[in-house]
């Protein structure tokens, strides 16, 4: 069958980015004498992203949250798998590829004040990406970066003024503003309202709602928080140790979480709607390293269910009831 124009542009926008068994392993040295380990920080995690969707990416500290997302900026290079943008696989793309994919790919740090050079003025900041990319003129950049100011609810006025005369919100707006100048296709954005006191975080979350609305863009949106991933995903991927244990749609999660990671995770999260609240379960014991995941299961030393199998063998990830998890007990427990 032909397609026209228009429906074969929307059939390739289907998927802005896929990641295919994505895998990051570091050498660490233990000692003078001892043979350098193994951290499987991200160790075959797989996903894809969609215009105008956000994809929440969940977990305790050091389960490799910010290993995913320095892969999907390619900051560094995954040590296996693949990672598809724009027609190209980036983790196996020559330089001129990186280049040109790059771009597309923003990130938004979590830390508003870390993150913008106190020294430069907004609007400097804002325009410091078109002059590597573009070939717009000073006068056109600086109309772009004042266009972009007024587009994330800063007054265009204080382009002239540095990071410390705006606020921790304003100043995230400015980050979230420079992450958009080279109309990113997605941006990564890791524990991007953390920092914030709580009465600003909902204004930064509705206006990167807001944004996506109006562009399209994707987010891959890492955050421990589920309050915060209740408010703006669309899908949520949980990661224990590198691995994903659960992914399905953000109602399916909420309300069914399947895995007894997941589950964990939910009942130590404080519950705005009383009907949502679940009896409270803290999670025992401590995320194992990733120099030494414990055979079978990685969350076989703290799941009240596992058992013997658990112990042995790895769960593949496998759907269930309309999402993937990976757990051998996962239908006996519901
Ligand atoms: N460069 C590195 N060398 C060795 N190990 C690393 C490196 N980067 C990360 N790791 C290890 O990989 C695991 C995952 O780390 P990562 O920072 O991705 O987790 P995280 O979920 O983002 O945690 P946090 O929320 O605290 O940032 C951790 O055990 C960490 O110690």
């Amino acid at each position: 069958m032909m397609m026209n124009s228009n429906m074969s542009e929307i059939a390739n926008q289907v998927t802005l980015l896929e990641a295919k068994n994505l895998v990051k392993h570091y050498s660490v040295s233990q000692g003078l004498f001892k043979p350098k380990a193994t951290a499987r920080a991200l160790d075959g995690v797989s996903f894809t992203l969609q215009p105008g969707k956000t994809l929440a990416v969940v977990g305790e500290s050091g389960c490799g949250k910010s290993t995913l997302a320095r892969q999907i900026t390619m900051i560094e290079p995954p040590t296996g798998g693949e990672l598809w943008m724009d027609g190209a696989n980036i983790a196996d793309a020559d330089h001129a590829t990186l280049k040109r994919v790059r771009p597309l790919v923003q990130m938004v740090f979590q830390n508003p004040y870390a993150s913008l050079n106190p020294r430069k003025k907004v609007g400097q900041m804002l325009e410091e990406p078109l002059i590597i990319n573009t070939a717009l003129n000073s006068s056109e950049r600086a109309d772009k970066a004042r266009a972009m100011m007024a587009k994330v609810g800063l007054r265009p006025e204080h382009y002239g003024r540095y990071p410390h005369m705006f606020s921790g919100g304003q100043r995230q707006r400015v980050a979230i503003a420079r992450a958009l100048m080279l109309d990113p296709k997605v941006i990564v954005a890791d524990e991007p309202v953390s920092a914030l006191d709580v009465s600003i975080q909902a204004q930064v979350l509705n206006l990167l709602m807001d944004l996506q609305q109006a562009s399209g863009v994707a987010y891959l949106f890492i955050s421990h928080n589920l309050s915060v991933v209740e408010h703006i995903a669309d899908d949520v991927l949980v990661m224990y140790l590198g691995k994903t244990v659960e992914h399905g749609n953000k109602q399916q999660v909420f309300s069914r979480p399947l895995h007894p990671y997941t589950r964990a995770l939910l009942a130590s999260t404080p519950r705005i709607d009383p009907a949502q609240r679940q009896q409270k379960m803290m999670l025992p014991g401590e995320l194992p390293s990733p120099l030494a995941p414990p055979p079978g299961c990685s969350f076989n030393n703290r799941c009240p269910h596992a058992i013997e199998r658990c112990r042995q063998e790895v769960p593949l990830l496998r759907e269930f009831d309309g999402s993937l998890v990976a757990c051998h007990r996962v239908e006996e427990i519901q």
